[in-house]
Parts: structure tokens; sequence; C-alpha cells
């Protein structure tokens, strides 16, 4: 008999079918306790869970007691409680690499767009205002050779230098929990600490994950820091920002603009005071939302789930530890 697994997102037919193949599938809209509810009995059952963007934690593995592995549609993992996981002895397999690329190509977009503000000036000509040639008031500023500040120099850390410094001649300084030889000797990375970086940097990029070390890792203390020049982009995740503390910043002229991918609650709500500032660019966490990644995303974690189930974890898995 076929293991049974849970789907909790919407799959490409193609991919949906790879599944069928190798298990049976329940398909539900979500995570949320009412539709545990409703399929007790195929959540009871299931061996394997796969989707995205949902809560997992003790309570939901609890009314799973058959679960072997999780995989999820990203490469961060911070909706998953690891140590809940662990303790079950279940696996985690996630989505690194397939999207790197892209989500670097999202923080350079982030980056031009609030330097050259193209989107404010984009909609101040839908608006009908370009009615004569332009003046300072519709400048912006330079990207090319200015000082970036990478904090996280992971895969994609690493990426967004490579567009950084062969592209647009940028001196790079980050800062991660280690030192990252490949971005030194390759783009002339200078690691340093994160304080010295805030100082010294004109871009600051957040490409970090969520977790309790990282949480509000950026506060007003930090934003005072920094230049009143920089321009702050944060791709990683909403909650390693004091969400607040940005707000004020950009209000007092702490720094001087923002370019958001991720927030501290999403969808953003439509009355944060961040879309009533000029000087922002709010994303709809997009980094990697292009229809070859997406799909690269998932038929990764379609494949993942079926190594997972045959205890296949050599790569893509968070904790093959729970395998020993
Ligand atoms: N906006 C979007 O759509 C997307 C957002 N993301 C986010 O980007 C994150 C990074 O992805 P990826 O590059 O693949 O991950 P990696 O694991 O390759 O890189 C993470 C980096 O963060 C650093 N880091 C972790 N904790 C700390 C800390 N406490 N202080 C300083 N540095 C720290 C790591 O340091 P070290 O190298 O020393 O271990 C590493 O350099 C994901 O976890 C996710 O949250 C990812 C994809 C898309
Ligand atoms: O935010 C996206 C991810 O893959 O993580």
């Amino acid at each position: 008999m076929k293991p049974s697994i849970i789907l909790y997102k919407a799959l490409p037919d193609d991919l949906k079918r790879r599944l069928e193949e190798h298990f049976t599938v329940t398909q539900v809209a979500n995570l949320r306790p009412e539709t545990v509810e409703q399929h007790a009995d195929a959540f009871a059952s299931a061996e394997g869970l796969l989707g995205s963007s949902e809560k997992v934690d003790a309570a939901l593995l609890a009314k799973m007691p058959k679960l072997r592995a999780a995989s999820t549609i990203s490469v961060g993992y911070d909706t998953f409680d690891v140590d809940a996981l662990n303790a079950k002895n279940i696996l985690l397999m996630h989505t690194p690499t397939v999207l790197t690329e892209t989500v670097a190509d999202t923080i350079m977009a982030l980056v031009l767009s609030s330097a050259r503000r193209v989107v404010e000036v984009a909609e101040r000509v839908k608006k009908g205002e370009w009615t004569r040639g332009i003046g300072p008031d519709w400048f912006g500023v330079d990207v090319h050779h200015k000082t970036l500040g990478i904090v996280g120099m992971g895969r994609i850390g690493l990426a967004l230098a490579q567009r950084a410094h062969f592209g647009f001649g940028m001196p790079i300084l980050y800062n991660a929990r280690r030192q990252h030889q490949e971005a030194e000797s390759r783009f002339q990375a200078r690691y340093c600490d994160l304080d010295t970086l805030l100082k010294e940097s004109d871009y600051v990029v957040l490409v970090l994950p969520y977790t309790q070390e990282t949480h509000h890792l950026i506060n007003a203390e930090k934003f005072a820091i920094m230049k009143s020049s920089a321009i702050f982009v944060n791709a990683g995740r909403g909650s390693v920002v004091d969400e607040k503390a940005l707000i004020e910043a950009l209000k007092k002229g702490e720094i001087h603009a923002a370019g958001l991918d991720v927030f501290e609650k999403e969808p953003l709500p439509v009355d944060s005071p961040l879309l009533t500032l000029p000087n922002v660019v709010a994303l709809p966490h997009i980094g990697s939302a292009t229809h070859e990644t997406r799909y690269g995303m998932a038929a990764c974690a379609v494949d993942n789930l079926i190594d997972a189930l045959n205890g296949n974890v050599e790569k893509n898995c968070v904790n093959p530890q729970v395998l020993k």
C-alpha cells in the first residue's frame, strides 16, 4: 500500500501526478485547526506533509502520530517547530539552491528601485506629472561603486555579492556567524562586525533566516548608527527587523529609503505606515516568485518528500540526524 500524505499547497498537474504515483494524497487548503478537524482521519494516517507558509507546531504534530517527513516549498523553515519535529524523529526537507539566483535578482531590483526611485517616479509619470524636463526632485542616488553591506553571507548573500561586485563594482562588507573565504577571494568582500557594517555601508541588505538569535536584530539602536544616506533592504524575514523602529527611522530621516520584500505581518496590513512613505518600495514577498523558480521549488519539494520517505536524506534535509 502507498503511504498517505497531506498536501497543503496547490501544485502544477504534472507534479501532483508524480506525488500520486508514490503516495495516496489528501489535498487540503491549509493547516488550520478546523481543516485538520475536518480531515481528521487523513491527518491521523499521514506519513508525509508537503506545502508552505503554514505553521507546523507541536499541536499539529499531536494530530499526526504517523508523520515521518515534512517537505516545505521554501528554503526558510521558520514556520516549523524544529525541536518538536526532532523530538518525534520527523525529517524536515527544504528547497535551497534552486531559488538562490532568482532571489538575488529580486534583491538587486529592490536596491536599484529604491535608489533610483523607480516605482515612485513611474507612478508620477502615470499621473501625468511629467510635463517638462525633470529636475532634481526626480533624481535618485547612484548604486554603482557604492559600499554594499550584506548581512547573511549564505547562498543568496554570495549570489548577491557576485552581482554587486562584477556588475556594479561595489565594494562589499559582510557579516555572518563565520567568515566566508569564497566571498573574500572571489568578490573581495571584507568581513566585519555588524555595527561596523551598518556604520560604513551605503546599502545595507539583510538575507538572514528568522531565528531566536535574529529576532529584531535590526532595531532602533542599529538604525541610529547607519548613515542618514543609507538605503536599507530586507529580503530575509520581516521579524529580523523591528518594523516600528524602521518606520521611525524612515520618518526621522535616520536612513534615506527602504526596499522591503518581507514584513513582520504578511500580507502587509493595508493600514501599515510603510505604505504612506514615498521612500519605501514594498513588495509582496516575491523573492523567488518567477514561473521557472516556483516550478523548480515545487518539483524539488516533491522529490524531497519521496527521498525522505525512502530514507534518503543526502541533500536538502534540515535535520538528517533524526534518522540515526
Ligand atoms: N524574500 C524571499 O522570497 C526569500 C527569503 N529567503 C530568506 O533568506 C534566508 C537565507 O537564505 P539562504 O541564503 O539560502 O540561507 P543560508 O543558510 O545559505 O544563509 C544564511 C546566512 O545567514 C547567516 N546567519 C544565520 N544566523 C545568523 C546570525 N544570528 N547572525 C549573523 N548571521 C547569521 C548565516 O551565517 P553563517 O554563514 O555564518 O552560518 C548564513 O551566512 C532564508 O532563510 C529565508 O528566510 C529565502 C528565499 C526567498
Ligand atoms: O521566503 C521564501 C523562502 O523560500 O524561504
